[in-house]
């Protein structure tokens, strides 16, 4: 694998239109951290992290179980509260907002997915009546406008078939992609799906991250997929990778035409920099080398070279690294002075 170094806000300036870059982002969060305490222990589930999403992008956030996956999406929806850092979505300041505009960002900012169907649908209510009560409750769009809205989101999401039905009549993959519907009802400018296919076989799996995708691609709705399945990737654009609550590496797939007009698909992994410079190099790349405590490090003109240190050198300064002389005043020399 090749790994390169994305710089995000601060450090060396990265490519304009990169991924991560300071500036827009219909979702930034930047040093996020959230401490949970119970019974005297503190649990760190979020340790700085660092995610930027630009408007009308489709980014899968995936991670281990424990990573923080869960602890990010449920201070995205609005939930929770960060303990620290800056999370803004939407022009909305996630650390700062009252009462009042977290119940309205909830119900018109943000659109939720979540992975138990009984979570996103009302049992008693026919697809078609989950999809109009959030048009009924927002009250924006006229009545007789609402039916055709339903309809339309329904074909988007090609459960058509199953407008009449109740969630227990429809398939799995039928009752995800009517949520889908509902979440997008009122237009909300991000959707988040926290394991959307998390009770799906791989065939219904793929079925609703490809609607996931089409309503993107549609509606132009920013969207975040938090899911421990690293399939995901190959249905967005970007995948980010979690670890230990902090984004770890970004793998950026393409498509690319040659010059005889054949496709081909591209997946390059970046590894992320924070904002001070911290970086997690893949664990694959530590387990190689056996990267272990201490590593030395190099600047070279165009790239950063990393090294194990060598068995044995703790303490003693590396041959990479000039000797510093340390002035006192007692060796001073008279040029000094
Ligand atoms: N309310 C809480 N109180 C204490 N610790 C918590 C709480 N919520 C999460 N944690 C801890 O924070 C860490 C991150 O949890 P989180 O649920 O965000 O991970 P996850 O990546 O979503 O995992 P999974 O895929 O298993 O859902 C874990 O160590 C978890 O035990």
């Amino acid at each position: 694998m090749s790994t390169t170094i994305e710089l995000t806000d601060g450090g060396a300036p990265a490519a304009a239109g990169t991924p991560g870059t300071p500036g827009g982002g219909e979702i930034r969060c930047a040093d996020l951290v959230r401490i949970f305490a119970t019974d005297g222990v503190e649990v760190q589930a979020l340790q700085g992290l660092t995610l930027t999403v630009e408007p009308g992008e489709i980014v899968a956030v995936v991670g281990a179980s424990g990573s923080g996956k869960s602890t990010l999406l449920t201070i995205l929806s609005g939930l929770d509260t960060p303990t620290g850092g800056s999370a803004v979505v939407a022009g909305t300041d996630l650390l700062t907002m009252g009462h009042t505009e977290r119940v309205r960002y909830q119900r018109s900012t943000v659109g939720f997915v979540w992975q138990q169907t009984s979570r996103n649908l009302l049992p008693y209510l026919t697809a078609s009546e989950n999809v109009r009560l959030p048009l009924e409750l927002a009250g924006t769009l006229p009545r007789r406008e609402r039916a055709r809205r339903v309809e339309a989101l329904l074909e988007l999401l090609e459960v058509g078939h199953v407008a009449g039905r109740r969630p227990g009549e429809m398939s799995g993959g039928e009752q995800q992609r009517t949520a889908i519907a509902v979440a997008v009802a009122n237009n909300p400018r991000v959707l988040l799906a926290d394991e959307p296919t998390g009770e799906l076989d791989e065939a219904t799996s793929v079925e609703v991250l490809e609607a996931l995708r089409g309503v993107n691609r549609e509606t132009g709705v920013t969207t975040l997929i938090v899911t421990h399945d690293p399939t995901v990737s190959e249905h967005v654009a970007r995948t980010v990778q979690i670890r230990d609550g902090r984004t770890s590496t970004e793998t950026l797939r393409r498509t690319e035409v040659d010059e005889h007009g054949a496709e081909r698909h591209v997946a390059e992994e970046f590894a992320v920099v924070d904002r001070v410079g911290r970086l997690q190099l893949p664990q694959e790349f530590v387990h190689a080398l056996d990267l272990r405590d201490r590593v030395r490090l190099a600047l070279e003109p165009d790239h950063v070279g990393v090294w194990p240190a060598a068995p044995g050198q703790t303490a003693e300064p590396s041959p990479l690294v000039e000797p510093v002389e340390t002035r006192t005043a007692e060796n001073r020399t008279e040029e000094d002075r």
